[in-house]
């Protein structure tokens, strides 16, 4: 049986009384490249806080690589080894595309991923490495500033990949993107699948069809439904509550 890297079981969030999870169960295997989809307000963001440990559920466990999250303090939980990238980059925009990731890849020689036990045969990537990784060779010493919205996108993929993380959160990274940009962030993410266990949060349902291979929808702050691209896209439930809306905005 291949090992979890992620399990929640019976996860709720309540904020007052308002369950933006209800009882979530999901898993996923170590080395997955997952999507997840859902319409606006379905917990997609409050399923990736409660991993980071942005949120506590009310009731339920996060279980990441065998280790219950509960309490753990945000900072512990991505020392643990889990990267997050949210929708907009953050990046230092003054410094070169290289002196960002040679900082991301410093950050990472700090002692807490020590301290809290890294998987074995995670690899320390170098500057040369990741610059070709995310494919920004020829601008390594152009300020970020200068970069398209996809290239500043890829630098900070670059950048969660430095810290050498075991499973990668990556919210909307295509949003705003153009199609050629689209592609270029969809292979690097494929790429990195290789070697890393992922969550992609995505609405763009042609980035979707072109990185995915389970897909889990989530509706109400539960899983709707989960399946390869062709299943999800002909589950009526789906057509109802996402797909069919979707096309008409
Ligand atoms: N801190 C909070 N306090 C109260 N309600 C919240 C809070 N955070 C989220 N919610 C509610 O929980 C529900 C789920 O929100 P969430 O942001 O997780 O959905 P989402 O699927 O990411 O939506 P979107 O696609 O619009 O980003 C929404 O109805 C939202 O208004």
């Amino acid at each position: 049986m291949t090992a979890k890297i992620l399990e929640i079981n019976d996860v709720t969030v309540s904020f007052d009384g308002f369950k933006a999870l209800n009882h979530l169960n999901f898993s996923m295997d170590v080395g997955e490249l997952r999507v997840i989809i859902g319409p606006n307000g379905a917990g997609k963001t409050t399923f990736l806080d409660v991993i980071t440990g942005k949120v506590q559920p009310t009731e339920g466990q996060v279980i990441f690589k065998g280790r219950n999250l509960r309490k753990m303090p945000e900072y512990q939980i991505a020392c643990f080894g889990v990267g997050r990238k949210f929708q907009t980059p953050r990046i230092y925009l003054n410094l070169t595309v290289r002196d960002n990731l040679d900082l991301a890849c410093n950050r990472n020689k700090s002692v807490f991923p020590t301290l809290f036990q890294r998987t074995k045969g995670v690899e320390i990537r170098t500057v040369a490495g990741l610059l070709e990784t995310i494919g920004l060779i020829a601008k390594a010493d152009f300020p970020a500033a200068l970069l398209s919205h996809g290239e500043k996108q890829r630098l900070e993929i670059g950048m969660l990949v430095a810290q050498s993380p075991d499973l990668l959160l990556v919210d909307e990274p295509v949003a705003g993107l153009t199609d050629e940009e689209t592609e270029n962030v969809g292979s690097l993410l494929l790429a990195l699948a290789e070697s890393h266990s992922i969550i992609v949060i995505e609405h763009d349902m042609e980035f979707v069809r072109q990185i995915a291979r389970i897909v889990t929808v989530l509706h109400q702050g539960s899983v709707l439904c989960q399946g390869d691209m062709d299943e999800v896209q002909n589950d009526p439930r789906v057509i109802e509550v996402y797909l069919g809306k979707q096309e008409e905005e």
